[in-house]
């Protein structure tokens, strides 16, 4: 495991956001359990077992293009070449004969290559004139031709376990001819919300309090990744609630996340119950917004207690627990984070020592990609997350954004 450094503040030792990923991520490793699903069901899933070509694809050499299959050899280095046309292959109907010496054969895209023949002419540039064929100079021998077994030989690895099956692969595995697979069974993800002053949707606030958001956000994240879901709703802040809840859910899910409680306030009993229940760390990250985050188990449940302002459970959640949750759920590799720089178009100063994520918006000119702030940022402040488009990363020893500076992002396509 990598050893926790300080993440700066004061010498406050707050793990950095790097070391806080390695001591997850390390301790992390795909659950049990497969199941075998069609096809389309495979969608989202990751796959338990290497996807085998059956045979080779293409399954024969075939025409790239429309036109005519002839033999390179008979062509003229430097003049046209009048051929016989002495059949037509189609797709799914191959010409049964050979293509003899001065001989070619009309062919459609896909069509088998015709016996004899090695070199497909495109239709525009031919000429023909009843049932002769006139080549001009300049074929290249071979060209045209996609080859047997170019995209995939026969037994080779087409999908690699532990790959996560998105449209493409759904479409590669149907072009094997395969209609089952055998995917990761799905992780099963317990969350809810910890608070007195948080009110499920559906009935009028009361004085102070607030409505719960989080739950829904954890729902469309967990949701996008494929979860089972166990979704517990708000658990006040009372011991005996919350150790039934954490029993109730260490013993149905393989994780369990939860939002609110785990800084250090009076009513945030949520971090006695954790580190009774179960194995847990209580972080303090070198981070803004989601500084405070719990990590462990509780039983044979992993624990995420996520903080309980609503843009830093997002924060948390796509810097932490996604990763987390496709460890457990068997990708391999995990998907690189993407970050590209790009000019900043907002004045800040930041304090160093710890990781900002600001939410960003970018602009495109015509000559360069921009970005600028998506509104404010207080750690409360969904409304900005919604308009956002990027995380703008600021790292722990930046301590001022000018207007020109080069910044990086990362795109929520692709991450959220
Ligand atoms: N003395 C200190 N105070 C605080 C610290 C600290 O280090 N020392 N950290 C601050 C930071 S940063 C954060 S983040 C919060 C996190 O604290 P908790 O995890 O204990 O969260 P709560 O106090 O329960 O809630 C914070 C905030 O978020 C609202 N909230 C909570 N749950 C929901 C929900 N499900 N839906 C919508 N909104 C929710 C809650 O009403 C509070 O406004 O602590 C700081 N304090
Ligand atoms: O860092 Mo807290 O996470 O301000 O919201």
């Amino acid at each position: 495991m990598t050893q926790p450094t300080s993440g700066g503040d004061a010498g406050r030792n707050f793990l950095s956001v790097t070391d806080a990923r390695s001591l997850i991520l390390d301790a992390l490793s795909p659950v049990d359990g497969w199941e075998r699903v069609a096809v389309r069901a495979a969608l989202g899933r990751v796959l338990a077992r290497d996807v085998i070509a059956p045979y080779n694809v293409p399954a024969h050499d075939n025409s790239a293009m429309d036109g005519y299959a002839v033999r390179a050899a008979d062509l003229a280095a430097n003049a046209e070449t009048a051929l016989a046309v002495v059949g037509t292959a189609f797709a799914g109907r191959p010409f049964s004969g050979i293509a003899g010496p001065g001989q070619a054969v009309r062919i459609m895209t896909g069509a088998a290559i015709p016996e004899g023949a090695d070199t497909i002419v495109v239709q525009e540039v031919a000429r023909r004139e009843h049932d002769r064929v006139f080549v001009p100079a300049g074929q290249k021998q071979g060209q045209n031709l996609r080859r047997a077994g170019e995209d995939l030989a026969e037994g080779s690895i087409a999908l690699a376990a532990g790959t996560r099956c998105g449209p493409a692969e759904l479409g590669l595995i149907a072009s094997l001819g395969i209609a089952e697979v055998v995917v990761q069974r799905r992780l099963r993800v317990a969350f809810f919300s910890t608070g007195d002053e948080i009110a499920s949707i559906g009935r009028p606030l009361a004085p102070g309090e607030v409505y719960d958001s989080n739950r829904y956000t954890l729902f469309g994240a967990l949701s996008r990744l494929g979860c089972d879901l166990l979704d517990m709703g708000v658990v006040p802040d009372e011991p005996a609630a919350l150790e039934a809840a954490f029993r109730d859910a260490s013993l149905a899910a393989d994780v369990i996340i939860t939002s609110g409680g785990v800084s250090v306030g009076e009513a945030d009993f949520i971090r006695e119950m954790m580190a009774r229940m179960g194995e847990v760390s209580f972080w303090k990250l070198a981070i803004k917004p989601g500084r405070p985050m719990a990590f462990g188990r509780i039983g044979d449940a992993v624990l995420f207690g996520l903080p309980g302002n609503p843009v830093a459970v997002m924060v948390t959640f796509y810097q932490f627990v996604q990763d987390a949750l496709l460890t457990l759920m068997g990708v391999t590799p995990l998907p690189p984070a993407e970050r590209f720089p790009v000019r900043a178009d907002f004045a800040l100063r930041k304090q160093p020592g710890r990781v900002e994520y600001l939410r960003g918006r970018l602009q495109r000119d015509d000559t360069q990609l921009s970005v600028a702030m998506a509104g404010a940022q207080g750690s409360g402040v969904l409304r900005s997350m919604s308009e956002a488009d990027c995380f703008v990363v600021l790292p722990e020893d930046c301590t001022a954004v000018q207007p020109g500076d080069t910044v990086f992002v990362q795109p929520f396509h692709g991450l959220v």
